[in-house]
């Protein structure tokens, strides 16, 4: 409990004209053994919308969303907009919150699980903008993760029964961005065993197809980067269509639940290639939209800020602990989602 003078909206960034692509894409892959073949073909993606995500539009109308949200919860607290790889970056924000008097605020991470792309990586930029701000830096208080929450689920759920509106049979395919085996390993406090990332991943899943009445469902990666000789979390979901597509499958529902907007990897990776996919194999497709655009998205932000200035319980589906909520940058736990080391 206590006193924030904010809240800080920490997302990744995305670029948003075509000069930005490279410069973005190097923020991102620095020193993490993305080959340059990948690095080309992510261009090519990016540019084939005109060198614009839409990443960053999409966070700023969420946090208009969440504006007026507050408002209507009479909960006074200005909302900021910082960025791990694109502007606006997180360090500049931090440096505009200080000149404008914050003291101490709270950050919602635009990713609902653990792991360490997805959580651990979200404190590393607070650390890294903490210091690039020095003393007069605001206390960060993160907000926990999200993925079993009912208002998250619940758009993922209305999102699922829209796309499969104007579907006969279907199979319900869920998406999540794949990571190294190595990194699902060590996501979540070792005392845990690990996989804290796939396990949540297969839980809000699992929460979804059940709130969305749906009997059965598969859980498959999308956007695998890095050097081929690094295994990753499978099967990717253009293979796993195949697999459907043999087994006389009519149609596809896919649902991005590793996500909470419809940036450019939703874009790409499902909307382009996987649609393809499925059209060359005579399989109908729909995708689920994801929920940053859903009013309830907003509420979910304004109820989780409301378990620290108004002592609001927080609401869960699941039995994971509520994790992710710590202050200035520090892990959840000792070696919680650590890092793996950088080859490169
Ligand atoms: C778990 C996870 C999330 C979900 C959690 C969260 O949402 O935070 C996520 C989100 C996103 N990933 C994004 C974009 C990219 N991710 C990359 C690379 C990577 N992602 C990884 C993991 C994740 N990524 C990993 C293990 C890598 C390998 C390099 C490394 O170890 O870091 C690359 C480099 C090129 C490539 O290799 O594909 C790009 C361009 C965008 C923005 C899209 C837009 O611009 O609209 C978003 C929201
Ligand atoms: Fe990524």
């Amino acid at each position: 409990m206590g006193e924030f003078d904010a809240l800080l909206w920490l997302s990744f960034g995305g670029p948003e004209k075509p000069e930005d692509v490279r410069p973005f894409l190097e923020n991102v892959t620095r020193g993490r053994g993305v080959p340059p073949e990948r690095l080309d073909e992510v261009e090519h993606h990016y540019q084939s919308f005109g060198g614009v995500s839409p990443i960053n539009a999409l966070n700023r109308s969420a946090i208009q969303a969440t504006e007026a949200s507050l408002e209507r919860q009479g909960i006074d607290l200005p909302v900021y907009f910082g960025n791990r790889n694109w502007h606006p970056m997180v360090e500049d924000t931090l440096a505009r919150m200080a000149d404008d008097g914050v003291r101490r605020a709270l950050v919602f991470p635009t990713s609902a699980y653990g792991g360490y792309s997805a959580c651990r990586q979200y404190d590393e930029d607070i650390e890294r903008a903490r210091a690039a701000v020095g003393e007069r830096a605001p206390e960060l208080v993160k907000l926990r993760q999200f993925f079993d929450h009912p208002l998250f689920v619940g758009a993922f759920a209305d999102a699922v029964r829209s796309a499969a509106a104007d579907l006969g049979e279907y199979r319900l395919v869920f998406t999540a961005h794949s990571v190294p085996l190595a990194a699902d390993a060590a996501s979540g406090p070792p005392s845990e065993g690990g996989g804290r990332y796939s396990r949540q991943v297969a839980e809000a899943a699992r929460l979804v197809a059940g709130e969305a009445g749906v009997a059965d469902h598969d859980v498959v990666w999308q956007s695998r980067s890095g050097p081929p000789s690094v295994p990753w979390l499978e099967p990717d979901i253009l293979d796993h269509l195949d697999v459907l597509a043999g087994k006389g499958v009519p149609a596809v529902v896919v649902c991005p639940v590793g996500f909470v907007s419809d940036h450019l990897e939703v874009v790409w990776d499902l909307d382009t290639e996987a649609r393809e996919k499925a059209a060359e194999l005579g399989m109908g497709f729909a995708r689920a939209a994801c929920p940053s655009g859903d009013v309830r998205f907003a509420d979910l932000v304004v109820e989780l800020v409301r378990e620290h200035v108004a002592d609001a319980p927080a609401r869960k589906l699941s039995d994971f602990p509520a994790a992710g909520c710590t202050v200035n940058g520090a892990p959840c736990a000792p070696l919680c989602c650590e890092p793996q080391r950088r080859r490169g």
